[in-house]
């Protein structure tokens, strides 16, 4: 059995960055940008006034002084004059400082009668002036890849770049094996259970960027497995879901290798998910998950969210560790890494109590993997540990 870093090393060879493609920005949120993109256009595109006020000369900017209002200067729409001494232009918030200005006097400290002002406040000095391109000019970056956020796109939006370089969403399809699953909404029959883990690993790899196919139940038999990944045609990655391990009816390493899948490894020193296989099936990378619910998931978590990274392009394919100190002690580890389900709250982590893999109750209760080294000794409270967030 190799250990959970070798395993992602044998992972990644399986996938590689997909190609680009342009959408529009209203549609990139959430996507990887794929090429670095560059402002055409300074903002402001000239000086601006960030007050509603009066645009005159700062020289004259006293208690008491007075001025002829000789126009208006609106967002949109400039004042095409000049500024003279005695003079101010009324001006709102957005609008182009007009030239021979260069101090914007808040409304609040004038009064006016009819074409006159009279400043009747401490006008200060901030000239409540924004200069041209303050916020970005000619030439200001974007730089790819990077996992595009709201404040992305409205930045590109203000720099006029309509559509988006993002690399191609990976499609994923997912199989869910065994004569004992229906899914959700159908009846199951006595010996029946509902098809848990295609849903929850749609809805981990979908926030992540993926495009995931759940495709039919395979059924325990050859015929039935061999539809499934017949039908997975196209996709960038195969995950089948259970039907892993040594009893008769786990048919997924006998139906890929028929299929002349190169087989990576077999077998991870990890718990939950020991029966993680691997593989490449012609230009398709395949990932055997173990049945398990808790087990699909986590491997999930550690495995298939880290290979959709890299297929993204994004840089920093693996989620950082973080450290907690123990509200609660904890027993020894056995001889395979464990991520152990637990709860990180204002005193500390707490592993849940009951560690079976087959308790989804226990991972939705969940907000961490806390990560214990093989053969870790137990460990009082206020130990520090390493944890995965949820
Ligand atoms: N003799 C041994 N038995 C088992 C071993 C072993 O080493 N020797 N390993 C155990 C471990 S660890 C795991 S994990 C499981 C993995 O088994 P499979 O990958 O073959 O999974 P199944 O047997 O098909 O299913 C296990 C369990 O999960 C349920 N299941 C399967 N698919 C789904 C799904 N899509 N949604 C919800 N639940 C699902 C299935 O009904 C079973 O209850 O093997 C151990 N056994
Ligand atoms: O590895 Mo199994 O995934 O422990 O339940």
């Amino acid at each position: 059995m190799i250990s959970v870093e070798e395993a992602r090393a044998l992972l990644f060879d399986l996938v590689s960055p997909l190609p680009s493609e342009h959408i529009p920005l209203a549609e990139a949120s959430g996507r990887v940008l794929s090429e670095d993109m560059t402002a055409t256009r300074d903002q402001p595109p000239f000086a601006a006034s960030s007050m509603d006020g009066y645009a005159l000369k700062s020289t004259e900017a006293e208690l008491h002084a007075m001025f002829e209002v000789i126009g208006e200067s609106a967002a949109g729409r400039r004042f095409d004059g000049v500024v003279g001494p005695g003079q101010a232009v009324r001006i709102f918030t957005g609008a182009p400082v007009p030239e021979g200005a260069d101090f914007i006097l808040i409304q609040e400290d004038a009064e006016r009668r009819e074409s006159l002002i009279t400043i009747t406040q401490d006008p200060g000095t901030k000239t409540n002036i924004r200069p041209a391109g303050i916020d970005f000019t000619q030439g200001t970056k974007i730089v790819a890849p990077s996992v595009l956020r709201p404040e992305d796109i409205a930045l590109m939006a203000a720099m006029n770049i309509p559509t988006v370089p993002v690399t191609r969403k990976p499609v994923i399809a997912l199989i869910s094996t065994g004569d004992e699953l229906v899914m959700p909404g159908e009846t199951p029959g006595p010996d029946q259970i509902i098809a848990s883990n295609t849903f929850g690993l749609k809805a981990l790899l979908e926030n992540a960027g993926a495009h995931v196919r759940i495709l039919p139940i395979a059924r325990d038999t050859v015929a039935s497995l061999e539809t499934a990944f017949g039908l997975a045609d196209g996709a960038d990655l195969v995950v089948t879901i259970g039907g892993a391990s040594v009893g008769e009816y786990d048919l997924v390493a006998e139906v890929s290798q028929t299929l002349g899948m190169e087989r990576s490894f077999y077998k991870i020193r990890m718990r939950p998910g020991k029966p993680l296989m691997a593989g490449r099936l012609g230009n398709t990378a395949m990932v055997g998950l173990p049945g398990n619910p808790v087990s699909a998931m986590v491997c999930g978590y550690l495995f298939l969210l880290p290979m959709l990274r890299r297929m993204l392009g994004i840089e920093q394919v693996l989620t950082p560790f973080q450290s907690a100190r123990l509200a609660e002690p904890i027993g020894k580890n056995g001889p395979r890494e464990h991520y152990m389900r637990a709860v990180l709250g204002a005193d500390g982590i707490r592993a849940c109590a009951d560690q079976d893999s087959s308790l989804l109750s226990v991972l939705a209760q969940a907000n961490a993997l806390l990560v214990r080294e093989p053969h870790d000794h137990a460990r009082p409270v206020g130990d520090e540990v390493r944890y995965l967030p949820l």
